[in-house]
């Protein structure tokens, strides 16, 4: 659904306001409240499996993509088809996020597809990373994040990106920005989603040390909304979006447009010129070798 509005392409249909149709604001906000039975409509591919509730409006999307969930190209691919075909579908109102892989939420992007690659390459994968932020960053629905695991740089952007996060209580999980671990840093778009999370002060320590913080930790800084026991995720997930559904569509879409639109708008002045600074940051021989030093020391770790 293009917007009237003229966009870079390719054109992100889920964007909010200014750049998606009013008519696509509706959805099903003011139907009369009669008792409709469940109806469930299911897609899947080989790394998502999405599941809407017609009669409430609720999508649930986990990742299933083994071992550890890696933003990987085809996964990424996979999640803007996902989130356009919601986007689009007048019957979904809100979508929860969460894994179908014990443990963790998302590991972040894919390394491999950041190491030992062409220029092309990494210039098509940039430009599906900066893809899903404006679909996510962007969308119309009501977004929850159900964090059962941990979930290091592009795993809690997916996060950070939604409208609420809800993690699970476990001492071994953990979620935040860790790019400077790697040596490597996170773009502006990923910090200023943190900033308006988090603050600057929170964000600049955080990202400066490349933390992951534990689940008690990233509570108390505001980068998760709220923790559970795992068992009362999926119940917590509804009862959030519940709240944010029991409000009129338009108002809870334009509110959000006004307090995203700054952030989506830069990024997406600069696009063109994000990836030509990511290709050519990426390509050089000393990041090569951090994300090379980064593997071996993941692959140390489990002997
Ligand atoms: C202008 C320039 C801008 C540049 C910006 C770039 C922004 C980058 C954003 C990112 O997201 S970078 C990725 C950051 N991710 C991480 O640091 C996470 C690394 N992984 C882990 O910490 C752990 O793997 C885990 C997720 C906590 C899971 O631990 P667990 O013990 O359960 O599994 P492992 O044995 O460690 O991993 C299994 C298997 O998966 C491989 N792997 C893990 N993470 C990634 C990944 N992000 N990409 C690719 N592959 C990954 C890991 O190496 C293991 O592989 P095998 O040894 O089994 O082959």
């Amino acid at each position: 659904m293009c917007p009237s509005v003229p966009l870079p392409s390719p054109c992100p249909p889920g964007i909010l306001f200014p750049y998606s149709s009013p008519q696509l604001w509706g959805r099903a906000a003011l139907q009369p409240p009669v008792l409709l039975p469940t109806q469930r409509r299911t897609f899947s591919n080989n790394k998502i499996l999405v599941e809407l509730d017609t009669s409430s409006g609720v999508a649930t999307m986990k990742f299933k993509s083994p071992p550890v969930n890696s933003l990987s190209l085809d996964f990424l691919t996979e999640f803007c088809i996902s989130l356009e075909k919601l986007e689009n579908d007048r019957a979904c109102r809100a979508l929860i996020i969460t894994s179908a892989i014990p443990r963790i939420f998302s590991s972040g992007l894919d390394i491999m597809e950041m190491f030992g690659k062409s220029t092309e390459h990494y210039a098509e994968f940039w430009r599906a990373v900066q893809e899903m932020w404006l679909r996510l960053y962007g969308s119309s629905m009501v977004t929850v994040a159900a964090i059962n695991g941990s979930s290091p740089a592009g795993g809690c952007l997916i996060a950070l990106s939604c409208d609420y996060r809800i993690m699970v209580e476990n001492p071994k999980y953990v979620i935040g920005l860790n790019e400077a671990q790697l040596g490597i840093v996170a773009p502006f778009w990923f910090k200023d989603t943190f900033v308006n999370t988090v603050g600057h002060r929170v964000a600049e320590r955080s990202l400066q040390l490349g933390l992951l913080h534990p689940v008690t930790e990233a509570h108390q800084i505001g980068l998760v909304d709220e923790v559970v026991p795992e068992e009362k995720l999926q119940e917590k997930a509804a009862a959030v979006v519940a709240q944010w559904l029991a409000l009129p569509d338009h108002a809870r879409q334009l509110t959000k447009s006004m307090m995203r639109k700054a952030v989506l708008d830069h990024m997406l002045a600069h696009r063109e010129e994000d990836i030509q600074n990511f290709v050519k940051f990426i390509s050089k021989d000393s990041i090569q070798k951090s994300l090379s030093m980064y593997m071996e020391m993941l692959k140390k770790k489990k002997s």
